[in-house]
């Protein structure tokens, strides 16, 4: 007021002295009652308004950019605008168009991928807090990959219990990543909005040492809780146990041995689940729940002892190997001895053991490639079902049929050694995904053969460059 009131006084004095000399403005526009002072009625806006017009500035700006991939849609629009980086995912063959699609709508008129605006800062969706139990093992770290790549923050926990650092390795430095060493059977505090709790090894060769699955899953429900994060749980289809309804919707309750060899990770993973539907009734936890079917892919472990894994083992080395021992014939003596005795896993594969196939072979499984896995788990946290949903392939193959594919994939002269079965092996195993295909959108789109050579050229990478090839863990 002081300032405008200092204003209204210097135009009164400046009024006196014009009249006073007689002298008037040579032009003095109708419409303008003073105007000297329109300039300064101006620059007082300006000044005084700053933030005023600031904000209005924003606003405009920001519509701008909001409407802009609809305008974009009237006129040419260049199929290469917008913010859309093609992700190569760490599998080396999947291409993720990541994009603001879901945000703005396509500024192509259909298909995903193409976004036709720019999305301020301030207005793409806000990261998130993201905590991935068991994210440095198989499966784990390639959703850790994913979720980095889409933006948000992510803390891995992990034992090294099957994990392995050099499964988050590429991550380190990022300043969206964490990594701590720790085993879910004991509590831990973080602050984070979504939590994927796959701490638990899948293997029948190690779960049956380190029954986590109870204990694990309560203190992560508990973290949920406490922290009101939303929990998604990777349950599995050995919930179904040895399946009298083929093929399996999630409404089967199963035929499960309560106290077989494999019950502990069995009437684990159902004990599981019952605690994530009581914590999401009882105490309203968002809770997601999955079922995995067999999943292989880069980045198994080598010993992992489950029957992808092991028929690539005992198969692709052979052929690997050769190939390697005869790069390797470059080095010294010492070298090679080096990796001679490194592993007699290494010799083994040399030898070209047979592929070992439990039972009669005639049992039968579904194998999805590990980034199918990964995507049906994202849309799985980030859509609106609580689940169960089956995540599997559908495509059904004895184990005599697998053989035959892994031999024409990697090496048609191997041979077969039948072995006894491990007991309650289940006899056969087909998910019916059509809850997920309708309520998530999702269904695997990497076949049988196109997946084990990706698998094949991540084993040989391993074995020539990794700690883990030379049999040290
Ligand atoms: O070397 C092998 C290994 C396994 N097998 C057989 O192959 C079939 C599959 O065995 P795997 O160990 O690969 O996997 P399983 O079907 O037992 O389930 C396991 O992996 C998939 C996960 O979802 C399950 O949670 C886990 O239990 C079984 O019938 C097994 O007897 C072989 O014939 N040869």
């Amino acid at each position: 007021m002081k300032q405008l009131h200092k204003q209204s006084s210097v135009n009164h004095r400046r009024d006196e002295e014009m009249a006073a000399t007689g002298s008037t403005s040579p032009y003095s526009p109708k419409t303008l009652k003073h105007p000297r002072s329109l300039p300064r009625s101006i620059n007082y806006l300006f000044k005084e308004q700053r933030l005023l017009f600031i904000l209005v500035g924003i606003l405009i700006g920001s519509t701008f950019f909001i409407l802009q991939p609809t305008l974009s849609r009237i006129g040419p629009s260049d199929p290469n605008s917008g913010i859309a980086r093609s992700f190569q995912g760490s599998l080396g063959t999947t291409h993720d168009q990541v994009s603001v699609t879901s945000f703005f709508g396509s500024g192509q008129g259909g298909g995903p991928g193409k976004v036709g605006g720019r999305v301020p800062v301030a207005l793409r969706q806000r990261r998130l807090r993201i905590v991935v139990t068991g994210g440095a093992g198989f499966v784990g770290s390639h959703l850790v990959d994913k979720l980095i790549d889409r933006g948000n923050d992510v803390i891995v926990i992990d034992n090294f219990f099957t994990g392995r650092k050099q499964n988050v390795v590429h991550h380190f430095g990022n300043a969206r990543f964490e990594l701590i060493r720790h085993d879910v059977v004991e509590p831990i505090l973080l602050e984070v909005d979504q939590i994927y709790h796959l701490a638990c090894p899948a293997s029948p060769v190690h779960y049956k040492y380190n029954p986590t699955n109870v204990m694990g899953t309560l203190n992560m429900l508990g973290l949920a809780k406490r922290i009101g994060a939303r929990f998604l749980l990777t349950s599995t289809s050995e919930v179904y146990g040895d399946p009298l309804e083929h093929p399996q919707k999630e409404t089967y309750w199963g035929n499960v041995n309560p106290i077989g060899e494999r019950s502990c990770y069995d009437e684990g993973k159902r004990t599981a689940e019952t605690l994530a539907m009581d914590y999401h009734r009882g105490a309203d936890v968002e809770v997601r729940i999955a079922r995995i079917f067999n999943t292989y892919g880069p980045r198994m472990c080598l010993d992992d002892g489950r029957v992808v894994s092991n028929f690539v083992a005992q198969v692709g080395y052979g052929a690997l190997l050769i190939f390697s021992y005869g790069m390797l014939s470059r080095f010294s003596f010492s070298t090679l001895a080096y990796f001679a005795e490194c592993s007699s896993f290494l010799l083994q594969a040399i030898r070209k053991e047979p592929l070992t196939v439990y039972g009669d072979g005639k049992q039968t499984r579904s194998f999805q490639y590990v980034s199918d896995l990964v995507d049906g788990l994202v849309a799985l946290m980030e859509g609106e079902h609580v689940g169960p949903f089956n995540l599997g392939n559908p495509g059904e193959f004895t184990m005599l049929e697998l053989a035959e594919v892994v031999k024409e994939t990697i090496d048609s002269s191997a041979t077969i050694e039948f072995k006894p079965n491990t007991a309650d092996d289940p006899h056969k195993r087909k998910p019916d995904i059509s809850k997920a295909k309708e309520l998530l959108n999702w269904e695997p789109k990497i076949p049988l053969r196109e997946g084990l050579p990706l698998m094949v050229n991540d084993f040989r990478n391993r074995i020539l460059n990794e700690d883990e090839g030379k049999g040290l863990k």
